[in-house]
């Protein structure tokens, strides 16, 4: 059939995009070809025209002029053209001249490709099949999407990323203390969500301080950009809602909050996930609820996940945390009340895990645990304990099966996530520094007014909008208040302040190596004291504040943070410096005091994090016998609060904070006894409330942040992956295919930039990028930041794997074997099927069921020879072939080929019940057991919400219909022509 007569149907094997010609004349010398679809003709030599005769046979599929699809039965010869006989869709039976196919049919799957002589490299159908067995390894691994990330592997936070991503629309608050890493966590759940397809749209908010930080913590981390959104940019867009402008989107609070028309953009946009930072400025009180919590509320209506971020829950009290768990859960957390009282059973809990470790023991320890466990499946494991015929491997998996149901089914657990420097270990120790300075005259009087109720003085005070509390803590403010800055006259604060001359003198002493943060409560001072150290020592400081442009905030940040050319100091206020990373510098001078003690412990928090190699020196100017004193002691020896992170620091201010501002009044100026029995009365009130706290919440809190025997799991397999040897190999073989060159840099690491062949540009290596230095080493990429770091989860390689399979690049390949014991002119097929198992995304059915391939190999009898050789093996032993004699080989033995193709299918089709059963039963077990135990939870404290369950159901019925419905598809194809092993 390869003679040419006009209207049969040819393909270019040079110009495949070109669609399907027809032959248009013939003669002796030369044949013109018409191609419809891309209305060109082409005359070519008849002898030696490039082209490929295609004929369809029984079973193909083919799509007709008239945009059906014929499904063939059988074919008939007549007068040199095809007829195709068979059915469309609708089972109607047809008869259909080759003319009538479809002109722009496109070529894309294997066997059509294979069979209309077009085949790919060698090279090409190798990756293709490396490329489909990774990408199935990959997706069942238990460090899917936590393996890649540029982290240091922390217990906590690989525990908190896993338990929390595995969740259907997980929604949880993220309150490890200060710096352990919240940011972290956030980021690991964003990443497999993602990369899972559990999610693919986010919205991050958090403050403006805190934008730029997270644009780049994610980009350097995750390799995630997201979109920063700002006003400027969204007037761009006019009508359309910018906030669809890209599939993560950041964008400030503070923007947000004060904007009702961009807020009602967010919220008609479409969203998988809300992430919050800072989650404690979400003001609520049964009053009032601020703009802020208000416009989250109705973004968490609407969003299924949610992840409310903030070391410091109960800064604004307890009522206002209470409010942030009902965004999260609001059918559990209903009722204040009810919440405060379920504290008090928290110690019963604990105590009830601690007897679990000592059963079977004492008549004790049996009631303990009968009291809490309340339902049979708990009794009956409880039995099993307390047996004693039951060996100890029964006890001891028994034991950790009753704990965790303990720390499943009680307390906040579930939706709130706390780890805790003292549990978490390895932190520096924190050294405080107290100067204590001379009371200044102006201060002084100042203070006496204060006392004495000035009218006047109070009046310029409100109008400076100064409170008496404030007024005595921050004298500068008040000074600020009283003098009017504009006049020449008037002498300003820093002049005489003697905490300034002395903070002068520290950074001399120190000297210009040691970086020193400076936090003062208020941006003026902050910005005051920027002038004077220019003015008064002639040191340059760069300012952090609020009210500062981002841009300007993080220049300053950046010439704090430069090693070589950064300035000695940083000058913060409170608002401004929070959630910031610091902790590069050791010394942090609190100019002030906060009144708050969870903000005293974001201050700290600045430098004490993740990263921090050194003690921690806190230094406090405080002027002598001031309210600042008197605060200082309080918080020193009432609370201990320099030394550790305190527990319990709302609870204190909320018990004492009146009495303390009665002394701030008085007692330390005259030094009564009043504030030592204060400070006593504080201590003795907060050990009981910590140790309370140790017996009940924090407790379980903590059992809960992190379970080790599962972070260790976690860790173990992203370690794995990092040690995997096959990454290399593949990537090697994926850039040359890909046409990228690679220099090596020698110490593990290697520059890529696009080659002169590219087939297609990759992420950062488009013609014309100057590419990027890479690693496969966690430990040398987390030293530079210039050095991406390559895993399986890295954007070049995802996008290589993705373009492969999603494309016929390497679906055919021909190619020849020369071996001694084989003799020449034989066949063998070779032959890639992967499984087909289309279901929604958001089921993220490839945890059970990954694209799986399935390989056969066959000798031209049809013997099947998959276990004996496998595709390594075979691989090492085979040569190129050029690809014009590939096609004449194709063109030779169609029909055998045809044959092969059939037996394949067969022998494939054997395996996929094996499959599916697989599949099937590892998806049940993981999701019956996650519904026995939501169920159980439900029962116990209500803290599952009924769509949760609804949703995990209805997960689990749709999971099981998609694997049911999977079915084989030949992926791949690569014939194998065996020659004498003398042929050249
Ligand atoms: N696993 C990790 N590997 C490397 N660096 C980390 C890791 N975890 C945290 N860090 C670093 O430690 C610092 C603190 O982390 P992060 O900002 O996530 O903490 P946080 O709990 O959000 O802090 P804050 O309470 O101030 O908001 C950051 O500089 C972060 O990059």
């Amino acid at each position: 059939m390869s003679d040419f007569s006009p209207g049969q149907r040819w393909i270019s094997d040079g110009e495949t995009e070109l669609g399907l010609g027809t032959i248009l004349t013939v003669d002796a010398r030369a044949v013109t070809v018409l191609f419809t679809a891309s209305q060109e003709t082409r005359t070519y030599s008849a002898r030696q025209a490039p082209l490929t005769r295609v004929v369809f046979g029984p079973g193909d599929c083919i799509d007709t002029a008239d945009g059906d699809r014929l499904t063939v039965e059988r074919i008939e010869e007549r007068d040199g053209c095809v007829i195709y006989h068979g059915h469309t869709d609708d089972t109607a039976s047809v008869s259909l001249s080759e003319a009538k196919l479809s002109d722009s049919m496109r070529f894309h799957q294997a066997q059509d490709r294979l069979l209309t002589g077009q085949v790919d490299r060698n090279d090409r159908f190798e990756l293709r099949y490396r490329s489909l067995h990774h990408h199935q390894r990959i997706a069942r691994s238990p460090a899917l999407g936590l393996a890649g990330p540029r982290i240091d592997l922390i217990p906590h936070q690989l525990y908190i990323a896993d338990e929390v991503s595995r969740r259907h629309a997980p929604r949880v608050l993220l309150a490890d203390e200060v710096g352990l890493g919240k940011t972290i966590e956030a980021g690991l759940i964003l990443h497999r969500l993602l990369l899972t397809g559990r999610a693919s749209r986010a919205l991050i908010l958090v403050p403006a301080s805190l934008t730029h930080q997270w644009l780049i913590e994610l980009l350097r981390r995750f390799s995630l950009s997201v979109t920063l959104l700002d006003e400027a940019q969204s007037e761009a867009f006019d009508e359309d809602n910018p906030f669809d402008s890209g599939q993560c989107i950041l964008a400030s609070q503070e923007w947000l909050f004060a904007n009702p028309q961009r807020q009602r953009q967010v919220e008609s946009a479409q969203w998988d996930l809300l992430i919050v930072d800072e989650a404690h400025h979400l003001d609520w009180s049964p009053q009032a609820e601020g703009p802020g919590y208000a416009c989250i509320e109705r973004l968490s209506k609407r969003i299924a996940g949610l992840l409310l971020l903030t070391a410091t829950p109960e800064q604004m009290g307890l009522e206002s945390h209470f409010a942030r768990l009902r965004l999260l859960d609001p059918d559990r957390y209903h009722d204040l009340e009810r919440f405060r009282e379920e504290e008090s059973g928290y110690t019963a809990v604990a105590e009830a895990v601690e007897a679990l470790e000592r059963l079977p023991g004492e008549a004790a320890d049996h009631d303990r645990l009968g009291a809490i466990l309340d339902d049979s499946d708990s009794r009956a494991l409880l039995e099993t304990l307390l047996d004693a015929e039951s060996d100890a491997a029964q006890q001891d998996s028994v034991r950790r099966q009753l704990r965790e149901q303990l720390l499943d089914r009680h307390g906040t657990g579930r939706v709130m996530f706390r780890n805790s420097r003292r549990h978490v270990g390895g932190f520096p120790e924190r050294h405080l520094h107290v100067a204590s300075l001379a009371m200044p005259a102006v201060y002084a009087d100042q203070f006496d007014e204060l006392r004495q109720g000035n009218d006047h003085f109070a009046a310029r005070l409100t109008a400076a909008d100064l409170g008496t509390r404030d007024a005595r803590l921050y004298p500068e403010a008040t000074y600020r208040a009283l003098h009017d800055a504009a006049v020449q006259s008037d002498t300003p604060w820093w002049r005489f302040d003697p905490r300034v001359e002395w903070l002068i003198g520290q950074l001399d002493t120190l000297g210009s190596r040691q970086k020193v943060l400076v936090i003062a409560h208020w941006r003026q001072t902050a910005v005051d004291l920027a002038e004077a150290l220019r003015v008064r020592a002639g040191i340059q400081a760069p300012v952090f504040h609020e009210e500062m442009s981002l841009v300007e905030r993080d220049r300053a940040a950046a010439a704090f943070a430069d090693d070589d050319s950064g300035c000695q100091v940083l000058i913060c206020s409170e608002i401004g410096s929070e959630g910031r990373n610091f902790q590069f510098c050791h010394h942090l001078v609190m100019f002030d005091l906060p009144w708050h003690p969870d903000l005293l412990e974001q201050r700290i928090g600045r430098l004490d994090r993740i990263g921090q190699l050194h003690p921690i020196d806190i230094h406090v100017p405080v002027i002598e016998r001031s309210p600042s004193a008197t605060l200082l002691r309080w918080y020193h020896d009432g609370l201990a609060a320099f030394e550790a992170p305190h527990a319990a620091g709302g609870d204190v201010l909320e018990a004492f904070g009146d009495a303390l501002r009665e002394s701030l009044d008085d007692d330390g100026l005259d030094g009564n006894g009043s504030l030592d029995s204060l400070i006593e009365e504080t201590r003795t009130f907060n050990d009981a409330r910590l140790a309370e706290r140790e017996a009940g919440r924090n407790r379980l809190l903590e059992w809960n942040a992190c379970r080790p025997e599962r972070a260790d799991a976690v860790i173990n397999a992203v370690v794995e992956q990092d040690n995997d040897s096959a990454l290399p190999r593949y990537v090697d073989q994926a850039l040359d295919v890909f046409g990228v060159d690679s220099r090596d840099l020698g110490n593990g690491q290697m520059h890529l930039t696009p080659g002169s062949h590219m087939i297609d540009s990759l992420p950062g290596l488009a013609q014309g990028d100057e590419g990027f230095t890479v690693t496969y080493s966690r430990t040398r990429a987390l030293a530079r930041d210039d050095i991406q770091r390559l895993s399986w989860e890295h954007p070049l390689v995802t996008t290589v794997m993705e373009r492969i399979l999603d494309s016929s690049l390497g679906n055919t390949a021909l190619a020849l074997l020369k071996h001694p014991n084989i003799p020449g002119g034989r066949l063998m097929l070779e032959l890639i099927f992967r499984t087909h198992c289309p279901a929604p995304r958001r089921l993220q059915l490839g945890r059970f069921l990954p694209d799986t391939g399935v390989r056969v190999l066959l000798d031209e009898s049809g013997a099947n020879l998959s276990d004996k050789v496998t595709f390594s093996g075979l691989s090492r032993n085979l040569q190129r072939v050029k690809k014009g004699v590939a096609r004449e080989l194709l063109k030779s033995r169609h029909d055998t080929l045809r044959e092969l193709l059939k037996k394949g299918e067969q022998e494939a089709q054997r395996e996929l019940p094996t499959l599916i059963e697989r599949a099937q039963q590892e998806m049940r077990e993981a999701l019956d057991l996650e519904l026995s135990r939501l169920r159980a939870l439900a029962r116990h404290n209500g803290a599952i919400r009924d769509d949760e369950l609804q949703a995990l159901n209805d997960e689990r019925q749709a999971l099981d219909v998609a694997i049911e419905g999977a079915s084989l598809r030949l992926d791949a194809v690569r014939v194998i022509v065996t020659v004498d092993k003398d042929a050249r």
